[in-house]
């Protein structure tokens, strides 16, 4: 059974003190770091760039970092972004128009691949993909902005999606973004998913070390 990863969100973070912050998050126990990629363009919201996550490896941030494009077209990002050195990269399937190749160019250079669903996008999007995918990403909230409320119909999503990698007998991760918070993290890993990601639940609270213990204390109620 794969661990499940806990990926704060950088969205949350006081921007000010980046570096800082993200040291003091790995340092409190979280697994990945989820690197939200805004271009007011496919999102209207404006973000982060690769010279940042350079930056920030620079740094000497150990942990891996967890990419999540929300700009439209992809390619071209998702060389930069590996060569920043970006870990899992993840975009979204109507931003690509060639879907399978955007895939493969991320493979192709060693990282973990993942095509990311907005709570409106069918699974039939994942057809003829999902033996090539490392991971799934379900938005649980809108793309754009940190801080909105759970989704709850993604659940029924994540279900279907893990019975069926599972009938498939596919390794592929479910990964979930939105809304994600110590009250509700069990009830998502409980659906099927082993990858959580949490801005505000974990920078908006006092003790980074606490927040992320609470969720892997609601996980261990799981599995
Ligand atoms: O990608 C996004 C929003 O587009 C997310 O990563 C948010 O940053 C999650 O924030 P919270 O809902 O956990 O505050």
């Amino acid at each position: 059974m794969k661990p499940y990863l806990i990926a704060p969100s950088i969205l949350a973070a006081d921007l000010a003190r980046l570096g800082e912050e993200v040291e003091n998050v790995a340092a409190a126990g979280a697994d990945i770091i989820h690197f939200d990629v805004m271009d007011n363009h496919y999102v209207p919201n404006l973000t982060f760039g690769p010279a940042i996550l350079e930056a920030l490896i620079k740094y000497g941030i150990k942990a891996e970092f967890d990419v999540h494009l929300m700009v439209e077209p992809v390619d071209d990002l998702i060389n930069q972004f590996a060569d920043a050195g970006a870990s899992y990269i993840s975009f979204h399937p109507e931003a690509s128009k060639h879907v399978d190749r955007s895939i493969s160019l991320i493979k192709d250079k060693g990282i973990k691949a993942g095509l990311v669903l907005n709570p409106a996008t069918p699974l039939t999007v994942l057809d003829h993909v999902l033996h090539k995918l490392d991971f799934v990403l379900f938005m649980s909230v809108n793309p754009g902005f940190g801080g909105q409320s759970f989704i709850p119909h993604t659940l029924d999503k994540i279900k279907t999606l893990k019975a069926r990698i599972d009938e498939l007998g596919l390794d592929t991760r479910i990964e979930v973004d939105g809304g994600v918070k110590t009250n509700n993290i069990a009830e998502v890993a409980a659906a099927g998913a082993d990858m959580f990601v949490a801005g505000t639940a974990i920078f908006g609270a006092d003790d980074y070390t606490v927040a992320i213990n609470e969720m892997r204390s609601e996980l261990a109620k799981v599995r």
